[in-house]
């Protein structure tokens, strides 16, 4: 098992032809971007936590029926100042580094200080995010690199504090039909003021501005929300959006600015600075895309862990909205390098399951509404919203389905009411082998429909990215046009296991008809009854 997670991946610097299995439409053509780490070792010295592994982009090439796979590390100014040192020397999420052990550690531990929180990483290891017309890797610090698509090669870094005042900003942000970008991210510089950021990156320059050529200049805040707690902001890795409004929770997993900033004498890692507070409340903040302002009405529901929205909707005055959620933290206790060893199952005992939740937030609560009286009145969920005494809304969720995560839906559908989740079925173990790993749910996956599934390779299988990586897919096939051939209507959803296969392929047709492929992904049908094609 320490294999599959410790060592060192190859690059794939030539396009590798895969086998295919099955039959590939002619439709389907284009590029599948995929990130993830690739590295944990440098020298002699050693990652503590899967999320620090450098950077390593994948590429499928999917034209005529064939499939090409590459693959090249992220050239991240953290890559090439670990490569040149030959051991780790900047920090990364589980792993504090110090670049010259000659120094005397308390002047740069004083440096570092003096501006409250040092430096972060650009090993953009998470996802791969599109602006206009350009690809960038991303990670959840003030970083991003761009990339070449096709050749994978790492271009300029690109910080987002030049354009907009964030510390942290998430990896999974939102497009709308423009292709504009709407992410957000946490300010934590400014003593006294941390807040959370909605910003928008326009896909191009707008229209009369052309005098400033980059369309980062015309970046804008949408909204400001201040943290409730000043000196501990909320940890979130996406938010979730419908046709008006955004969907950001406030939850008691938090980072502690004060730990951070003394993190560095204290040799201990940015993780660890997070903590989850299992007695307070999530809150849940709406904000009306129209206005930009945020909806009055304070909603909250029990303390829970959510790393992945799904989706959201309106209906009939409120806001559906579908997350994964966890009873505590202990998602990122199981990535410490140390538990995935050969007795992962021991240390992997998950303290609790991922588990897919429907939540329903009233838009205008009923003002004559009784004390008490749960406000959700809408047809798709019998979750509730209760009226409290002093105008807040405790919010009690829907359970869809237990054990699943990495979900996707298609963003064709994003923010509407939809009907399928795509997710890999989780069962805890760290092989990605056809057994562990994932669980097929053939009742929800029409096997008759399989079309095609393909292997890359045998000497690249068991590359690098396990099960749970596999959470940051991104898709360049579907939504840009100039890749795209076929029928326009036509969303194909890829999933890649990490194992070299390609598992799920479904495909949404405008007359309702979903195609699948792959035995190890599942597709969790939403209580909506009704096809939106
Ligand atoms: C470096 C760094 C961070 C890195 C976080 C990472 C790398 C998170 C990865 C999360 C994933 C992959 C979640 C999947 O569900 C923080 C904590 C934001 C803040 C301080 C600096
Ligand atoms: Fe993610």
């Amino acid at each position: 098992m320490d294999i599959i997670f410790g060592r060192n991946r190859k690059e794939q610097l030539e396009p590798v032809r895969a086998k295919v299995t099955g039959k590939i439409p002619a439709w389907l053509q284009g590029t599948l971007l995929r990130n993830g780490p690739g590295m944990h070792t440098v020298g002699e010295s050693r990652y503590n936590h899967w999320f620090d592994g450098l950077a390593l982009l994948h590429s499928f090439t999917i034209r005529d029926g064939e499939i090409y796979y590459r693959s090249k590390y992220l050239r991240s100014d953290t890559y090439n100042a670990n490569i040149e040192a030959n051991r780790i020397v900047v920090s990364e999420f589980g792993t504090m580094a110090y670049p010259d052990p000659c120094k005397n550690i308390f002047s740069k531990a004083f440096t570092y200080l003096s501006h409250t929180i040092p430096d972060f990483t650009d090993n953009c290891l998470i996802n791969i995010m599109k602006c206009g017309e350009d690809f960038y890797a991303t990670s959840e610090t003030n970083y991003i690199r761009k990339i070449n698509p096709q050749t994978l090669e790492t271009l300029e870094k690109v910080d987002y504090r030049k354009y907009v005042a964030v510390n942290l900003a998430t990896s999974h942000p939102h497009y709308d039909e423009a292709g504009n970008v709407l992410n957000m991210g946490t300010s934590i510089v400014e003593k006294g003021k941390t807040k959370y950021v909605i910003f928008k990156i326009p896909a191009t320059v707008p229209e009369g501005k052309k005098q400033e050529k980059s369309p980062w200049k015309h970046t804008e805040v949408f909204c400001s929300i201040p943290s409730r707690s000043l000196l501990s902001p909320s940890y979130y890795h996406s938010f979730g959006v419908t046709e008006n409004y955004v969907i950001f929770l406030e939850q008691p997993f938090r980072l502690d600015i004060l730990k951070m900033a003394t993190a560095y004498i204290r040799r201990m890692s940015w993780a660890s600075c997070l903590a989850f507070h299992r007695e307070e409340k999530t809150y849940i903040h709406i904000i009306d895309q129209r206005t930009r302002q945020p909806v009055q009405t304070k909603f909250y529901t029990d303390a829970m862990v959510v790393f992945h929205h799904v989706n959201a909707y309106e209906e009939d005055g409120c806001i559906v909205f579908d997350v994964i959620a966890y009873e505590d933290n202990s998602l990122y206790q199981l990535f410490y390098l140390a538990n995935l060893n050969q007795d992962f199952k021991e240390n992997s005992r998950l303290t609790s399951v991922p588990t897919l939740r429907r939540f329903a937030v009233p838009l205008h609560a009923d003002k004559n509404a009784e004390v008490g009286s749960n406000l959700i009145k809408v047809a798709s969920t019998t979750a509730t919203a209760l009226k409290e005494e002093d105008g807040q809304v405790y919010c009690q969720p829907e359970f869809l389905y237990e054990g699943l995560e990495l979900p996707r839906v298609n963003y064709a559908h994003n923010g509407k009411r939809y009907r399928y989740v795509f997710a890999a079925g989780v069962q805890w173990s760290p092989i990605p082998t056809k057994e562990s790993s994932y669980q097929p749910l053939s009742l929800l996956i029409p096997r008759s429909h399989l079309f095609c599934s393909f292997w890359m390779p045998k000497a690249l299988q068991n590359w690098p990215v396990p099960p749970l990586m596999s959470i940051c897919t991104w898709i360049s096939t579907d939504y840009s046009s100039q890749t795209w051939t076929g029928t326009q209507k036509s969303r194909p959803l890829l999933r890649n296991s990490g194992t070299g296969l390609l598992t799920a392929m479904g495909l949404l047709q405008p007359d309702g008809v979903e195609v699948w492929t792959g035995e190890r992904s599942l597709a969790v049908r939403t209580p909506w009854i009704h096809f939106f094609g």
